[in-house]
């Protein structure tokens, strides 16, 4: 059974939303409509806030400042320098502010408070500062043209981004996408989860503060099939940059494509395997298998949601998993002795429930687990199903919650062909202290990220996205900067050179 702490009380005074309106142009304003949405807090259903909602209208506000601050505001045209410096000190903002906005993403996505602050925060600002160091390093290239031509390669900003983010990493999604964009020059306008608004808009104000000029970054808040869409259709937006379901995915590029034919990229679903080989530590692989599947209650998209382990160690791995299962509190995210919080919202915490019904009906055996707590909230204890076939609901579709399908396999060939027997193609991990079997098995995997020995191994200079119905371009690293770019060309003739 699954402690559920008793210290529900949070002894960290829990701060005021500061922040409930659309942000644009610099301004905080009402939605057009003046509707707006509750936000609500996943740990006891009540409502936190009131929140703006904006739909098409306000989307067009917020792009028309957005192109004005393209076509004719400073943002594109200060020195990289001086971008950077802007950048920096919005990261040491972050950085000053990360208790507060630590408290705002545990209250509206059930993430854990101690983990926000000392992980979820200070990486993003990591993030941020990344990209701030990258602002002036932005390099075209010199081209060898065959005649007495001169080349070379202009690396532009892409104009005005939609960036549409998910719920399940309010801060670092933001600040993925926001802080490339900001570097190379772009205006933006982010549309973020319905479910978890709050942060975004923090950051707004935060952004401001830093010095970055008005109408660079818009927020509209409001839904995906509203606010999302116009933002996908709209004529006046250049890139979209959507992380999020593979079913939306869909529905974006459609959107872009049927409009003014903008580009998009694409981080959508997965359902990772997590392949250990018998050569392995149980006592240190088992406790990574765990925090592959329960790291922010399963609600990553990288989870290592499909457990493959090799025979020769089955039975001790699988025993190993129970007990670490024992230990692992779910209870309230300001607890620091919770492990894990609710699951966002009431939509997610029931189909993290029917899965684990269709894993029982199709006849897996429930090993820990399967059930939500008893007391208010979207809490689920963490689950293993084993004895799974590859034909399962919980094998194929992506959860999206503390509930682990385990197999068991044999050979080499065997486990990459059925790590492989998936519409996506996100992340693996590859556990074996034998280095072919990591080479061969990293390179046999049709995956973006594959992580050897490790799991979650994120950094802002390590590309991350996916293969197949997981998406594609990437957020992090260099390429994520160079998605919000587009190259020029230039040619001209050269006279009396000495050389070619
Ligand atoms: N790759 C990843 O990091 C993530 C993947 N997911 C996957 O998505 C599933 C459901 O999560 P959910 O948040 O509902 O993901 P969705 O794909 O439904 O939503 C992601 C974002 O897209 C917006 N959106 C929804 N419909 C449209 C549309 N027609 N046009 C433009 N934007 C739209 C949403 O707005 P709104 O929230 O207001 O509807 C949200 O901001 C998860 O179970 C998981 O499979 C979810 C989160 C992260
Ligand atoms: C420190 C963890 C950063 C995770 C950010 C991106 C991951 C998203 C996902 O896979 O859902």
């Amino acid at each position: 059974m699954v402690k559920s702490n008793g210290n529900l009380e949070s002894h960290f005074q829990i701060p005021k939303v500061k922040f409930t309106k659309l942000f644009i142009n610099g301004e905080f304003v009402d939605s057009v409509s003046g509707n707006t949405f509750e936000t609500i807090d996943p740990r006891n259903e009540e409502v936190i806030a009131r929140i703006a909602e904006g739909d098409k209208a306000d989307i067009d506000l917020a792009v028309k400042a957005a192109r004005e601050a393209f076509d004719n505001g400073p943002w594109p045209r200060l020195s990289p320098m001086e971008r950077r410096n802007i950048m920096l000190k919005f990261a040491d903002l972050i950085i000053e502010n990360a208790e507060e906005i630590a408290a705002l993403d545990a209250m509206d996505a059930g993430k854990l408070f101690a983990a926000g602050k000392t992980m979820d925060i200070p990486s993003a600002a990591q993030f941020m500062r990344y990209y701030a160091g990258a602002a002036d390093k932005i390099h075209g290239t010199t081209l060898k043209m065959s005649r007495d031509i001169q080349g070379y390669t202009l690396l532009e900003p892409i104009g005005v981004v939609g960036h549409i983010i998910p719920w399940n990493f309010p801060t670092q999604m933001f600040v993925m996408k926001v802080g490339p964009a900001l570097a190379a020059g772009c205006t933006m306008v982010v549309k973020p989860a319905e479910q978890t608004p709050l942060s975004a808009l923090y950051y707004a104000q935060l952004a401001k503060q830093a010095g970055v000029p008005d109408g660079v970054i818009n927020v509209v808040t409001g839904f995906g099939s509203t606010a999302g869409a116009a933002l996908c259709s709209h004529m006046d937006v250049d890139k979209i940059s959507f992380t999020g379901s593979t079913e939306v995915g869909r529905l974006v590029m459609q959107a872009a494509a049927l409009s003014n034919l903008k580009p998009v990229s694409l981080e959508l679903g997965g359902k990772s395997p997590f392949i250990v080989f018998d050569d392995v530590d149980v006592e240190k692989v088992a406790p990574l298998a765990m925090i592959g599947i329960l790291f922010n209650k399963g609600e990553v998209c990288v989870a290592g949601s499909r457990l493959f382990i090799q025979e020769g160690i089955y039975d001790k791995f699988v025993k190993k998993l129970v007990e670490i299962t024992k230990t692992w509190v779910v209870g309230d995210p300001f607890d620091p002795n919770s492990h894990q919080g609710p699951q966002v919202d009431k939509k997610q915490f029931e189909r993290v429930l029917s899965y684990i019904e269709h894993g029982k009906r199709e006849g897996a055996t429930l090993l820990t687990g399967g059930n939500a707590l008893d007391r208010k909230g979207y809490f689920v204890e963490p689950t293993i199903f084993t004895d799974v076939e590859d034909h399962m609901i919980i094998a194929k579709e992506e959860i999206f919650g503390p509930v682990l399908s385990v197999m068991k396999f044999k050979t080499v060939e065997e486990v990459i062909k059925r790590a492989n027997c998936t519409q996506y193609g996100l992340a693996a991990g590859v556990m074996t202290n034998n280095l072919n079997i990591a080479n061969t098995v990293s390179r046999s995997i049709r995956a973006g990220v594959i992580w050897i020995n490790c799991y979650f191994a994120f950094d802002p200079d390590c590309p991350y996205g996916g293969y197949k119905s997981s998406g594609f371009e990437r957020d992090l690293g260099m390429e994520g900067l160079h998605k919000y770019l587009q190259v020029k060309s230039v040619a001209t003739p050269i006279y009396n050179s000495p050389w070619l």
